[in-house]
């Protein structure tokens, strides 16, 4: 089923109504989330070592998902929390717990120069820092990771929308994640139609992450 570009509110009221309606856990749209892109990672990038930049929200949860599925096809993985894990919460909280009980590499780096040692041997860049729930230009440590983060030859993976990309104008922010793919979630985002955003999403993949037919229907394209 094909659906129409949505806006932020409208993707995560979809979200929302799948858990509060529907009794799908976070947790299990997070995992088809992730489980969804690594697959599409892995089709796109299949050789050399991930790199996955983690933020606060459930973006960064994804990628915790996406680094157990790629680690599972044995790729050599490794996920740079730009927060501390301990101030993570609910399903991210969780995806986070799983890959460090599974000793994955995941590391911690707040500053710029730590990012960029982490980055440094990168053959693909995965950001998982923001997703819908941005707002405004990007501050702190999350300016300072993108922008690292271009400056690293790899190629490079956004995940539910190029961090620094606001998801309904496409207004990006000067730092915005220059994608050569863009995996997001449910649907496109109506920010993607906007002129000018084509050279930071690159090529765009829709993938689906469970939620039912029904809850889509109304937004779906006709045939
Ligand atoms: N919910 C679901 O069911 C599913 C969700 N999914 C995934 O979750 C994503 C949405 O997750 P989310 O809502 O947690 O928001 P997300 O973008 O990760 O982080 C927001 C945090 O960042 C911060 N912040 C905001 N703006 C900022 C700025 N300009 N510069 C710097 N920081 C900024 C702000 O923190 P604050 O600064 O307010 O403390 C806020 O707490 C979605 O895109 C998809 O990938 C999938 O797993 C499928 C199931
Ligand atoms: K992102």
């Amino acid at each position: 089923m094909k659906i129409k570009s949505l806006s932020r509110q409208q993707v995560r009221s979809i979200d929302q109504q799948a858990i509060e309606d529907y009794g799908m856990t976070g947790l299990v749209l997070m995992e088809n989330a992730g489980r969804g892109a690594a697959e599409v990672i892995q089709q796109n990038a299949a050789t050399g070592r991930v790199v996955i930049l983690c933020g606060k929200g459930n973006n960064g949860g994804d990628g915790y998902v996406i680094a157990r599925h790629l680690d599972l096809m044995e790729r050599q993985v490794r996920v740079v929390s730009v927060v501390e894990i301990d101030s993570l919460s609910g399903d991210a909280a969780a995806n986070a717990a799983i890959a460090q009980k599974a000793e994955l590499d995941v590391q911690v780096a707040t500053t710029a120069e730590a990012i960029k040692t982490h980055l440094s041997d990168a053959d693909v860049i995965v950001d998982c820092l923001l997703g819908t729930g941005a707002t405004g230009p990007l501050r702190g440590i999350y300016a300072d990771a993108v922008k690292v983060a271009n400056q690293i030859k790899a190629t490079r993976i956004a995940i539910d929308v190029p961090t620094g990309m606001d998801v309904d104008s496409g207004e990006a922010d000067p730092h915005t994640f220059q994608a050569e793919l863009t995996i997001t979630f449910v649907a496109k985002k109506t920010g993607f139609e906007f002129e000018g955003t084509q050279s930071l999403l690159g090529d765009i993949e829709v993938v689906p992450i469970g939620v039912p037919r029904k809850l889509l229907r109304p937004w779906a394209l006709a045939d």
